[in-house]
């Protein structure tokens, strides 16, 4: 549609249908239409309610009208047709960030043209929403009842108030000291899941060459993806509980039961289920919660983890370090409480990291050249030290592991898109934003911006990060150039605990295995809901080194 069928549209379902009704009431009575003046009256006002009901999101569309928009547009779709064929948009958000001129937001419209979307294109733009004014922008509300629903009301689902209190009591469980303390955690489970790979892989002989024998060694190929997932739970539950769930050794854990029929959304749920699942969707979060049919959270809310916990706290002399263990100590939480934030930690921290494992190895096995070079920069590490341990200070030691994990992130984020609405009034640069609409963000988009980047942002190249000259910008001009765990009050709690963690896993890995693709021809293609992860699982040619 051009902008004057557009304003004709808007015309036509505002001040058409009140000189309508206003013509209709002068001759209503005149033609006998209702004999009573009052239910005349209240057919009028009823009928202005509903123009005005219907007329409103229009009256909006007026006031986006001169931002740079999207050339494509139909009254049904509005903008949204390209997006629909495109998973997360990732394409098309990246298309419309570096093709149309703009100077940090782009309007789109939904279906009808009663949907109103910016989408963030700069990092001033995002600093506004996301740090200047965080807390006029809200998550869909139907989206934190679903959340709520399975994780109760931990960081993820809450807002306002009640997320600036949880935030403040949860962070230092998340400081830096305190992940510093899990390092040798997240090595040693790294360590196991290399070993456990290890063992399943086949034994081979190498062909003799002329004065050598054939050595003998193990190689396979196997889906990364699933170990990445049996891996990143095991930490967590470590880290978050203090409980080995062992699912890389393939343990029957209750909890990991438990966690699976509660988070996993293919558990094989009845019609019955599916439409008790739907009515707690739809209802009230609190009432939901503790409706006798939510069964999923009572499951988990059962208390006797955190029972468990504060009895160990008790009897055992070691200070526990999981992140479990700080809440308690905090004395903030009561045991439901932290019963939400600990499934919280696990919703927001299992599939994110395990995403962001798999998409590591996936780069790696595609770039033989980083693989070797961040294999040199560890056993030169580790020539000079007889221990084989990884810590947080050898972490701060291995700039080409941190500029891998930066660039991993900055590539392929596991988030790949976020929104929020507008819970009042605002402005984002200076443009009044009406409550109700809504923004979008891309890390996807955003971390790969030729304009934020340069013109090579779409490749993978570490070096990026090791001689940058702008303290750790990977040659960005700005810190919100990079997008993966967001910004703000808002940000991702869990990102030093990602990152040592995966350079913990990568350390692991690259120190054991050589990879490569098992089929160097295959295409993969990332897919997911809220996570990305390659559409039909990665294979790779592991061989032990
Ligand atoms: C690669 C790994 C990770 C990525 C890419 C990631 C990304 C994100 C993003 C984008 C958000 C903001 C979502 C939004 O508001 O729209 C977020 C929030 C959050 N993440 Fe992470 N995350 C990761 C790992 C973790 C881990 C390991 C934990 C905990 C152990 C965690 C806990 C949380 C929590 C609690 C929030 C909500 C924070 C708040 O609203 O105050 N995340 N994460």
């Amino acid at each position: 549609m051009s902008v004057a069928q557009e304003k004709a549209l808007v015309f036509l379902l505002t001040v058409a249908p009140l000189v309508v009704v206003a013509l209709w009431s002068l001759f209503a009575t005149q033609y006998s239409i209702t004999p009573s003046k009052a239910i005349l009256l209240l057919y009028y006002l009823l009928y202005v309610y509903a123009v005005r009901w219907i007329a409103d999101p229009y009256l909006r569309l007026l006031g986006f009208l001169h931002l740079p928009r999207p050339s494509d547009r139909s009254f049904i779709f509005g903008n949204t047709g390209p997006i629909l064929q495109d998973p997360h948009g990732r394409q098309t958000f990246s298309t419309w960030i570096d093709t149309i001129p703009n100077s940090g937001i782009i309007y789109f419209s939904g279906y009808f043209y009663a949907f109103h979307n910016v989408l963030l294109t700069t990092p001033e733009a995002l600093q506004d929403v996301l740090v200047s004014n965080s807390y006029d922008w809200e998550k869909s509300p139907s989206l934190r009842k679903l959340l709520a629903r399975t994780i109760g009301r931990g960081l993820v689902t809450v807002e306002g108030a009640e997320h600036k209190a949880q935030r403040k009591s949860v962070n230092p469980a998340f400081s830096g000291k305190h992940i510093r303390d899990l390092v040798p955690l997240f090595w040693s489970k790294s360590q196991d899941l290399a070993k456990v790979i290890a063992d399943k892989l086949d034994v081979v002989c190498s062909e003799p060459t002329a004065g050598n024998e054939g050595k003998e060694g193990r190689t396979g190929i196997v889906e990364i993806n699933q170990w990445a997932s049996r891996a990143t739970l095991d930490i967590i539950g470590l880290a978050c509980v203090g409980r080995d769930f062992g699912s890389i050794y393939n343990s029957n854990d209750e909890f990991i039961q438990q966690y699976n029929k509660i988070v996993k959304t293919d558990n094989g749920g009845s019609i019955l289920s599916m439409v008790l699942d739907t009515l707690s969707i739809i209802l009230p979060i609190h009432v939901a919660r503790w409706m006798p049919f939510s069964s999923r959270i009572r499951e988990a809310s059962d208390g006797r983890l955190v029972e468990v916990k504060r009895r160990d706290m008790e009897t055992e002399s070691e200070k526990q370090i999981d992140i479990l263990s700080v809440l308690i100590r905090s004395g903030q939480f009561s045991d439901d409480g932290l019963v939400d934030q600990l499934l919280t930690f696990l919703a927001a921290g299992h599939e994110t990291t395990s995403s962001a494992l798999t998409w590591s190895c996936w780069l790696l096995a595609i770039n033989s050249g980083v693989q070797d070079r961040l294999r040199a920069e560890l056993r030169g590490y580790f020539a000079h030290s007889n221990d084989l341990t990884i810590t947080a200070a050898s972490l701060e030691n291995l700039p080409y592991l941190d500029a891998i994990t930066n660039e991993q992130l900055r590539v392929m984020p596991p988030v790949p898109v976020s929104s929020r609405a507008a819970i009042r009034d605002t402005t984002i640069l200076g443009q009044h934003i009406p409550k109700g609409s809504h923004v979008v963000f891309s890390p996807w988009a955003i971390n790969r911006s030729k304009k934020l980047w340069g013109p090579d942002a779409e490749d993978f190249k570490p070096e990026r990060w090791l001689s940058d000259g702008q303290g750790g910008l990977g040659g960005s001009k700005s810190p919100l150039s990079l997008l993966t765990f967001l910004h703000g009050p808002r940000s991702c709690i869990g990102q030093a605990f990602t990152r040592a963690e995966l350079k913990c896993l990568l350390a692991a890995m690259v120190l054991k295995f050589k990879m490569h693709m098992a089929d160097p021809s295959e295409v993969i293609e990332p897919a997911g809901l809220l996570t990305i992860k390659p559409k039909n699982g990665l294979r790779l040619r592991l061989t032990e080194l």
